[in-house]
Order: C-alpha cells, then structure tokens, then sequence
C-alpha cells in the first residue's frame, strides 16, 4: 500500500520506519532543512535519532506532492498542526482525498475539540477518517520491538480493510468503532501522566501510583462516556493500556514533565528542556473546561490544571487530593 505521512518528530518517522518495512512510505515535514538532513544521513537526529532510516522510505518536504502519493494519509503532527494539515490535505487532494488518519493525542487547544471535530469542520461529510491510537513510544515500534494499537473510523468496513492492511507481526492494529472513545482515552492519559510524574517524583510510592492510574482511568471513563463514548473502550488499547505505559514508562515526555515539576522546576524551564511537544499540557485545560461543561468530576485534571496554570505547588495539589472527603467507588456521594 502506498502511505503518505505528515509529520517527522519521534512518532512520524517511527511509523514511517516501521510502515516501510511492508509498504511504499512517503514521509513529509514542513521544515526542508529537516528533510535534507534526513536525506543525507538517513537518520532524524533531532528527533528519533536511535533509528536507522530504511532506503525504501522517501522524504519530502513537498506537501502536494506527499499528499498525491499516498493511497492512505497519515497525520503525525501534534494536535497543534491537524487543522492546518486537513485543510491543506482536502485543498490539495479535492475529490480525491484518500482515507486519513490522525496519531496525534489531545483537545485542540483553544476550540478544545476532539480530532475527529477539528476533521469535522475541515473534511467533507462523506471522508473516511479516523484515529491510531493505543501503547506505543516511538523508540521501541521503531526497533521493531511488539506493540498493539487501535484504529478507529468513522466507518467500520474500511476500519477493518485498513486494520488488516496495515497490521504486522510486531505492530498489531486492532479495528475498533468507538472513535470518541479512542480519542478520548489517548488524549486525557496524558494529563495523568504528568500527575504520576509529580506522584513518583514526590516519592509517593507504588500504592499511590496504582491509586492514581485507577482513579485516574475512573476520570477518563467519566469524561468519555458523556462525550459519547462506551466504557469498555477505555478498558483498552487506547485507555488503560496506554494509560499504564505512559503513566508508568521513563520514556513518556508527559511523566516527565511532571518529574521535573516535582523537582520544583518551572513549567517553562520544562518545557523547554524537553526538545518534543507535551500534549497532556494543553490538553489539561482543554479536558477541564469540556468537563465542567458537561458536569464531570476530574479531580485530578483539576489538580493538574492548578499546577500548570495557578502556579499551585505539587505538593499543595497532592494534599488538596488527599483531603477530598470519602466517596462511593463509582463517584456517588456517601451520603
Ligand atoms: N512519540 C511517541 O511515542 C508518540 C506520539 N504520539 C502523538 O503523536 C503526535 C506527534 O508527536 P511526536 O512526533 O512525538 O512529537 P515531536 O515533538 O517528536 O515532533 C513534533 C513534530 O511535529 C512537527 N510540528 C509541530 N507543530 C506542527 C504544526 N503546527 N504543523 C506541522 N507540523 C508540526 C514538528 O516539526 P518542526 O520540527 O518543524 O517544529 C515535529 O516534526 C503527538 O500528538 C503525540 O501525542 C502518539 C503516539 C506515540
Ligand atoms: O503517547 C505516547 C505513547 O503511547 C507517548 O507518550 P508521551 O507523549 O508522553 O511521550
């Protein structure tokens, strides 16, 4: 099959080097100097630098000329960049738009819309569009280590044509039809990863973690579920389990975050260390706002959000959580 991929930061261009090894890979960036250093070394030092480019991935930083040669689009921007590359995607491509799929994980900061809302208001009624999402650092799919994710689309027979094309041995793709509840559960793991940074950077210990990543995932159940999604979707690949791999792995820039947050650095500072996008950091406002809207508990988000933005201490933030009056496990007060 003949892929285009927009987007070479670490996820880009793992996919690109994973898809290769069974597909006609396009990979694009807007950044043309990015490309030329890619070309010239076959590696992304800037962003992947662990992972040899094969010789069959072409590189371009041409975007109508990435967009015409893929049979499937693949977005791999941050959420920051999708509305822009839709756009751009159906201007180029017209009636001949191909499937797309975004990987990118959030709430579009400022409208704080889901992927699939942003692809509403750019895409024509009839695209086939939808998410790729689920437990995946770039690092291990690059090296070709096993992973599962999930790919969800607003149309189920081409979720599963695609599911089947783009399956291999180590990178298994699981067809799934509840694209809010995908999205969803890849977007708000990662505010909970920056709270399980600062829990285990303040030393909380395992307890706390294991407590965390339950109510955590209660949180993103509720959140979900009255957005329209099912529950048993975020008993998934793209709610627990990557819930548990980004809360838990050293590799996730979102835990790290919150790790130096403990340290007492500041978001700023942090973020500019990091060298790659945080999503959980944008989205936490956005989570927050769409769940007071809809009259949905997220405590932690909430205390994420105070840390972030109110200039309130994690360990202020772990104290106001731990002073939360008891509640019925399902949320309902004691009474
Ligand atoms: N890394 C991972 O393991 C995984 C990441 N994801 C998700 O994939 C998305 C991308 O993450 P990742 O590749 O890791 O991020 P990185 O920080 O590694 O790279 C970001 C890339 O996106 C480009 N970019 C940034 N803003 C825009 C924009 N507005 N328009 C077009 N391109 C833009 C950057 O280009 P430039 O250099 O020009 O700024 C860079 O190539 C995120 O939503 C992330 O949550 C999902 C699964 C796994
Ligand atoms: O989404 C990811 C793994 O599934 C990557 O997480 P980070 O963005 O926190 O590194």
């Amino acid at each position: 099959m003949k892929l285009s991929i927009f987007g070479a930061g670490a996820w880009g261009t793992a996919l690109a080097v994973a898809l290769a090894r069974e597909h006609e890979v396009t990979l694009w960036a807007r950044d043309a100097a990015l490309i030329e250093a890619l070309a010239a070394s076959r590696r992304n030092t800037r962003y992947l630098p662990e992972a040899e480019l094969p010789a069959n991935l072409a590189l371009t930083a041409d975007f109508a000329a990435a967009a015409h040669a893929g049979e499937l689009a693949l977005v791999v921007t941050p959420i920051a960049g999708l509305r822009a590359t839709l756009r751009r995607l159906h201007e180029v491509c017209g009636q001949a738009l191909p499937p797309v799929l975004w990987a990118c994980k959030g709430f579009e900061a400022g409208s704080g819309l889901l992927p699939h809302e942003v692809a509403a208001q750019e895409l024509p009624a009839d695209a086939v569009c939808g998410a790729l999402s689920g437990p995946s650092f770039a690092q291990e799919v690059a090296a070709g280590l096993p992973s599962a994710i999930a790919l969800a689309l607003n149309h189920g027979g081409e979720a599963r044509r695609l599911a089947r094309a783009l399956h291999t041995r180590c990178l298994r793709i699981y067809a799934n039809q509840d694209l809010v509840g995908v999205e969803v559960g890849g977007a708000v793991k990662n505010v909970m990863a920056i709270a399980a940074g600062v829990a285990d950077g303040l030393h909380c210990g395992h307890n706390a973690r294991a407590a965390l990543l339950t109510r955590g995932l209660a949180e993103i159940s509720r959140l979900a579920q009255a957005l329209g999604g099912q529950a048993a979707t975020l008993m998934g690949l793209s709610g627990l389990g990557d819930l548990i791999l980004t809360c838990t792995g050293n590799l996730s820039r979102n835990r790290r975050v919150g790790m130096l947050l403990a340290e007492g650095r500041s978001l700023d500072d942090v973020l500019a260390s990091l060298g790659h996008v945080a999503e959980g950091v944008p989205t936490a406002r956005e989570t927050l706002a769409r769940a007071r809207a809809l009259g949905v508990d997220m405590p932690i988000t909430a205390g994420v959000c105070a840390m972030l933005f109110e200039q309130a201490s994690p360990q202020q933030v772990l104290d106001a959580l731990l002073e939360r009056a008891p509640k019925a496990e399902d949320g309902s007060e004691l009474g």
